[in-house]
């Protein structure tokens, strides 16, 4: 467990730019830190691992606070993935990913079967990329190997600072989708910085929306659609053209009508899945690939199928009741 104990950080004496900050982070969550620019969150995030010390206050990790660790001991425990992806450009794939592993005195057998582990958890055929350069990946490759990297030698906490924001909006999908895979696979803490409250709701277990160095809403992200606490959590909600749960999620489109039945007997279903609750945005994605896309329900059924036809009559309602209302 992460926890922040009144922790304040003033770059210029008396002047916070991160205030009273009380928190508790689970172990094996996925805890998002968002908000606008400015507001504090690589701050927050970077004291975890000491690359900013806090001025006042205390955080813990697993009850001992950090400062009583030995730095390189709990940097070691803590993953960082970047924005900007902090990969040696000339080194292969297989030595950027073996850096911390290597420094722990890792055998060479470890870290091969590692490399092989890890590649083959994000798609990546291990005989065609373990010796590659860095430089001869594409962006999001790049960035894939810095997720990896970052829990190559089995650290416990992964800290990640807007990994995607770079990205083009496919690439980032797939990634979002990677890292949300791995998470629940290895059962990480992982801290996550971005500004993108789709990507939030996407991936969070928990969600901390900060805004001055302060937090103004911390909770589950049906918590924050359905009972955001004030106008600044509505606000930002709409920044990421979120009205509320039910207008963005495809139980919206089964509520209304949108949803074919499957013939009885049909044996077993083939295709994409998607689930009631998930998001109108990944049913675009989804459709954009498949005719039709099968919905199941929150106990794992199969309750029926979504087409290209009706997604788009979807799409066209809500057009059409949008310009009704401007
Ligand atoms: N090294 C520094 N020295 C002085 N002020 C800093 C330093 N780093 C950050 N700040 C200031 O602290 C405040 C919080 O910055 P921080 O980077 O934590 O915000 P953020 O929410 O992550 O922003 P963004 O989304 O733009 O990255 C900002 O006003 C910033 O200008």
């Amino acid at each position: 467990m992460i926890e922040f104990k009144d922790v304040s950080k003033a770059y210029t004496p008396g002047q916070p730019v991160v205030s009273n900050l009380n928190l508790e982070i689970r172990d094996g969550e996925f805890f998002v830190l968002i908000g606008p620019s400015g507001c504090g969150k690589t701050t927050t995030l970077k004291m975890i691992n000491r690359l900013i010390t806090l001025t006042t206050g205390y955080i813990y990790v697993d009850n001992k606070p950090i400062s009583n660790y030995n730095i390189q001991e709990l940097r070691w425990n803590m993953g960082y993935v970047l924005q900007q992806i902090a990969l040696f450009p000339n080194m292969t794939v297989e030595e950027n990913i073996t850096v911390v592993p290597e420094m722990k005195k890792w055998s060479k057998e470890q870290m091969h079967d590692r490399v092989t582990e890890l590649l083959e958890s994000i798609g990546l055929d291990e005989d065609d990329y373990r010796q590659r350069k860095i430089s001869e990946l594409s962006g999001g490759e790049q960035q894939r190997i810095g997720v990896v990297r970052a829990l190559a030698a089995d650290p416990d906490i992964i800290l990640m600072d807007e990994p995607f924001s770079a990205l083009d909006p496919i690439s980032r999908h797939n990634l979002q989708k990677d890292v949300a895979d791995l998470q629940k696979k290895w059962k990480k803490t992982v801290v996550f910085v971005t500004h993108d409250m789709q990507e939030a709701l996407t991936l969070g277990d928990r969600i901390c929306l900060m805004n001055e160095g302060q937090i103004v809403q911390v909770g589950t992200p049906d918590e924050i659609r359905n009972h955001p606490k004030n106008d600044f959590v509505r606000d930002f909600l709409r920044s990421g053209n979120i009205e509320a749960v039910e207008t963005q999620t495809i139980e919206q489109l089964i509520k209304i009508g949108y949803l074919s039945a499957i013939k009885p007997n049909a044996g077993t279903v083939q295709g994409s899945f998607l689930r009631n609750n998930d998001t109108i945005d990944q049913l675009v994605l989804a459709l954009a690939k498949e005719s039709e896309v099968f919905i199941k329900d929150k106990n794992d059924q199969v309750i029926g199928k979504v087409t290209q036809a009706h997604l788009l009559s979807y799409l066209a309602e809500t057009i059409a009741i949008r310009g009704e209302a401007e």
